[in-house]
């Protein structure tokens, strides 16, 4: 198990460009094994889930060629559906969350999938039974073997239907999407998720010859075609990403700009980093943030504690709960963080009130942060990375804290952040990588 020894108390300049965005990809990488021919894909984040999904995509038999440090080429003609049925297969599926989106193309294009439990933070229940409730309506038999833990899906002639899918859940929108796009006749999903990560699929499967219309919002329609060509993607800045930096900025009073942001892609996450007082400049599609000694967290109009909540999009996303906790610990003001959609994100908040901050676990799902007004420095100290937000979140604490701190099982953010320790080193941050 890796670590970072981070020195805190510098503060960063200059410039950095997100990468591009994890959840996306996942989704995009999947896709490939819709077409016999050639998918060519740019800005793919080098972090360790899409690396571990590019490795298991290559063992099914599809052809990668990396053609720059971002783009590669994957040609999905001769999967070998053998491999479905090996220990390796189910080993290398069940290490990340992404994996689970293999199902809907194969299905869609084979006939049958199969998968293990996927991976993935553990940050309380993640329930799967949307993906198969919608492969059901279509038409596909599902099995689950509770014993070895495995999931069997299997149907040809899949049937466009109409479907309500019980919660708009992210990674089951895409597989139920990529399963009906090469289903017969028309399929209607209402309660879609909606993510940027989705509006980039279905514009991607529309480019390869898919019908989808309704795109962005949570109804979607689908003509199901006979089949899928090659095309192009660029993935989109990783705005969870961008959400880490800007809250970073603030912890650390430093004057940073984001650069290519694609800031109409990133609906309520800046100006929900405004209410807690921090202040951006848009200059052009950059962000600039400027060093801020104070941050003023507002107050709701009637004078009551600010709520941040998670909510499905266009609401907040859930990953950036604990970076906003993380950035209110030196502002001034309270906020009330209320993380709705999973029951075990908040807990690491007593690794930061070990480091001095004033924070209140009300119940596994809402916290209360009394900002410190940089009147007291949080101080270093030695702790673990739970989960992917709660590492980086650990981070900024550690960068902005008087001492030295130790963050432990750093798999975890780089499982999402690429190179984070080069890169924000570059900009003044003093972290080492120790193993
Ligand atoms: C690989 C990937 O893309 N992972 C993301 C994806 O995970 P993932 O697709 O696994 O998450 P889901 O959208 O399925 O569900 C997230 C959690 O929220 C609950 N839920 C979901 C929808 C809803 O309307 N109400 C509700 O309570 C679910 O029961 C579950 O506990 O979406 C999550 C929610 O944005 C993100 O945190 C993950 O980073
Ligand atoms: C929870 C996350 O990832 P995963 O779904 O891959 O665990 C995340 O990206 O914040």
């Amino acid at each position: 198990m890796a670590s970072f020894r981070v020195t805190g108390g510098t503060r960063l300049q200059g410039e950095i460009i997100p990468q591009g965005a994890k959840n996306e990809a996942l989704q995009i990488l999947c896709a490939v094994l819709l077409t016999p021919e050639k998918v060519t894909i740019h800005k793919i984040p080098n972090i360790r889930d899409v690396n571990k999904l590019i490795e298991l995509l290559s063992d099914m038999g599809v052809k990668v060629e990396k053609l720059g440090p971002e783009s590669y080429r994957f040609q999905a003609d001769q999967v070998n559906l053998d491999y479905l049925e090996t220990e390796d297969f189910l080993k290398k599926a069940s290490a990340l969350r992404g994996s689970v989106m293999i199902l809907g193309p194969l299905l869609a294009r084979f006939g049958k999938g199969k998968l293990s439990k996927p991976g993935g933070d553990k940050i309380g229940r993640r329930r799967m039974d949307t993906h198969f409730f919608g492969f059901q309506k279509l038409g596909a038999k599902f099995h689950y073997d509770s014993k070895n833990e495995i999931f069997h899906i299997d149907g040809k002639n899949l049937k466009g239907t109409y479907m309500l899918l019980d919660e708009a859940s992210v990674t089951g929108t895409a597989n139920i999407v990529m399963a009906a796009v090469l289903a017969e006749g028309k399929t209607t999903i209402y309660n879609a998720a909606c993510e940027p990560y989705l509006q980039q699929l279905c514009d991607m499967l529309n480019r390869m010859g898919a019908k989808i219309t309704g795109v962005g919002s949570n109804l979607l329609h689908i003509d199901g075609v006979k089949e899928l060509g090659g095309t192009e993607h660029t993935m989109l800045p990783d705005m969870i990403e961008i959400g880490s930096f800007i809250g970073m900025a603030a912890m650390t009073q430093s004057e940073i700009t984001i650069k290519d942001c694609q800031i109409h892609r990133l609906g309520i996450i800046p100006d929900t980093f405004r209410r807690m007082g921090i202040q951006m400049e848009f200059r052009g599609d950059d962000i600039f943030i400027p060093a801020q000694k104070h941050y003023e967290i507002e107050t709701f109009i009637d004078g009551s504690i600010l709520t941040v909540a998670d909510q499905i999009w266009p609401g907040f996303t859930p990953d950036l709960l604990s970076i906003v906790l993380v950035t209110a610990t030196q502002a001034k003001g309270t906020v009330l963080v209320h993380q709705k959609m999973f029951e075990s994100r908040l807990f690491f908040v007593d690794k930061l009130i070990d480091m001095g901050a004033q924070i209140i676990l009300c119940d596994p799902h809402r916290a209360t942060v009394i900002g410190l007004d940089r009147k007291y420095p949080l101080r270093g100290i030695r702790m673990t990375s739970p989960d992917i937000r709660a590492g980086v979140a650990l981070l900024i604490a550690a960068m902005s804290a008087n001492g030295v701190s130790v963050i432990d099982n750093i798999e975890q953010i780089d499982r999402g952040y690429q190179n984070i320790d080069a890169r924000l080193n570059a900009l003044g941050a003093k972290i080492e990588r120790i193993s």
